[in-house]
């Protein structure tokens, strides 16, 4: 595996924006526009639906899905069975965002029956994730202060962000969404989750010094989303790449 450098992921979000990859998420219905538009302004396409006659037709047309638990309903549930078994079934990545699975042992429990079936990526925050505990063969992402992505005896640590973002509801989700579009250019899941963060801290730290609070971040966010650049990615960005010895 090659090291993850700031040139490499300044190339994949070049690559972002010339691709315009396509991402069905099937998520919440409390940050839908948030996380649409923090794909929309990285470069990607998204798509939302969750309607059980149409999920099929929406993943077999997308490059990439995220699939996310923060309001769950029998619908949705169903919904997300059969977008699953498409993306599995097309060899597409996929993201579980296990949103507050620590509220619920029944969502607790969806979450692991998702998680067997092998997505690309689990993400969550640190109290999700401590939940879902380990994920063999899956790359294990616990986002906070500093973001941590392991992958067998492979780990990154991301050093970019803003206390900012964990004021305002949705970065995580959002996350995902961007983690989904960097994954449908870069078939290497921790070259493309690593630089995904490292772009969406990178903009969080460009956004804070335009930003009266948590309001006007989430504005100055998706802004800085829309205009960061190699520049700020080579002299801003803070990875830690770990490799096994036998790489
Ligand atoms: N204190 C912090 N400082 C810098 N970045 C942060 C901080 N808290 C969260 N983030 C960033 O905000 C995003 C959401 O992380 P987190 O709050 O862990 O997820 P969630 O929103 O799902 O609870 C991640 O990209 C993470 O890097
Ligand atoms: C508050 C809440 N409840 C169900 S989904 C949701 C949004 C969570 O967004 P994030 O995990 O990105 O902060
Ligand atoms: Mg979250």
């Amino acid at each position: 595996m090659s090291e993850i450098t700031p040139q490499a992921v300044a190339g994949m979000l070049a690559r972002v924006r010339q691709a315009r990859p396509r991402v069905h998420c099937l998520m919440n219905s409390v940050v839908q526009k948030f996380t649409a538009d923090g794909i929309t302004v990285i470069g990607g396409i998204p798509s939302m639906t969750g309607s059980l006659e149409e999920v099929e037709s929406f993943v077999g047309r997308a490059d990439a899905l995220t699939v996310n638990l923060g309001t769950l309903d029998a619908e949705r549930r169903e919904a997300i069975r059969l977008g699953v078994a498409v993306a599995r079934g097309q060899g597409r990545p996929w993201i579980v965002d296990p949103v507050h699975c620590d509220y619920s042992p029944s969502r607790l429990a969806f979450a692991r029956e998702l998680i067997a079936l092998q997505p690309t990526v689990v993400r969550g925050n640190r109290a999700e994730m401590a939940l879902i505990g380990e994920t063999p063969g899956i790359l294990r992402i616990v986002t906070g202060p500093v973001d941590l992505l392991q992958l067998g005896e492979a780990s990154v640590e991301i050093g970019n962000g803003h206390p900012f973002m964990a004021q305002v509801t949705g970065t995580g989700c959002l996350s995902g969404g961007v983690i989904a579009a960097f994954m449908a250019v870069e078939p290497d899941a921790l070259a493309a989750a690593a630089a995904a963060l490292t772009v969406t801290g990178v903009a969080a730290e460009r956004a804070a010094p335009h930003a009266r609070g948590p309001g006007t971040f989430a504005a100055a966010f998706l802004d800085a989303l829309a205009t960061v650049g190699d520049t700020d990615i080579l002299h801003h960005a803070r990875i830690r790449h770990d490799q096994p010895e036998h790489e």
